[in-house]
């Protein structure tokens, strides 16, 4: 079981990829539910917050359980993986917090980490790909790398698949796209978010 596999590669090497997390209907039906409009996505917190198009060029919107039943059965599905990573690896993992992103053709996200070591509550990173019909050579790869800055595997956004990390563990880029490219990035907190 894929569940299995998640917990022994967070554990061994911090990371994994797991090829249809959701079927192709759910990840059609999610993306129903998805407003037409979406906010620039921004870096930074607070009264640091900017735009950043030089560093990001996606839109993003936060999934709300308002948003619909598909909404409501991929929330239920990572409150249940929660659990069990904390059952399984005593992560202490409070909260989950997950937006949709749509990066356009051209659009990129530089190198960067989720979180850095010891500052913030973003303990894992989960990304799920929504993009059906991708072809080689359409760019928008995700690209890991390792503390030491080695490439460790390049991604292609595949519709159903997510990948897991550590959000401090691992400097990571979006490749630009040539694509219109759409995805859910999500991560497990250690606070519950107010
Ligand atoms: O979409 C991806 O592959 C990664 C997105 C990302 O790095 C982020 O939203 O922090
Ligand atoms: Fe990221």
């Amino acid at each position: 079981m894929s569940i299995d596999k998640l917990i022994d590669s967070l554990a061994s090497q911090g990371w994994y990829v797991w090829d249809d997390f959701l079927d192709l209907s759910d990840v059609q039906a999610i993306k129903q539910c998805i407003p037409e409009t979406l906010q620039d996505a921004r870096i930074g917190y607070l009264n640091t917050l900017q735009d950043n198009k030089g560093i990001r060029g996606d839109q993003t919107v936060w999934l709300e359980s308002n948003m619909g039943a598909p909404i409501v059965r991929y929330l239920d599905k990572m409150e249940s993986l929660r659990q069990e990573l904390n059952y399984q690896l005593f992560l202490g993992l409070r909260d989950f917090e997950t937006h949709f992103c749509r990066y356009p053709n051209g659009g990129f996200y530089k190198k960067h980490v989720d979180n850095f070591k010891g500052q913030g509550r973003r303990k894992i990173t989960t990304v799920l790909y929504m993009n059906e019909s991708w072809q080689l050579g359409d760019g928008g790869e995700l690209v890991m790398y390792d503390l030491q800055d080695k490439a460790l595997f390049k991604l292609e956004p595949l519709a159903g698949r997510m990948v897991f990390f550590l959000s401090e563990d691992f400097p990571h880029e979006v490749l630009p796209t040539q694509q219109k490219r759409e995805s859910i990035a999500g991560w497990f907190l250690t606070e519950k978010i107010l």
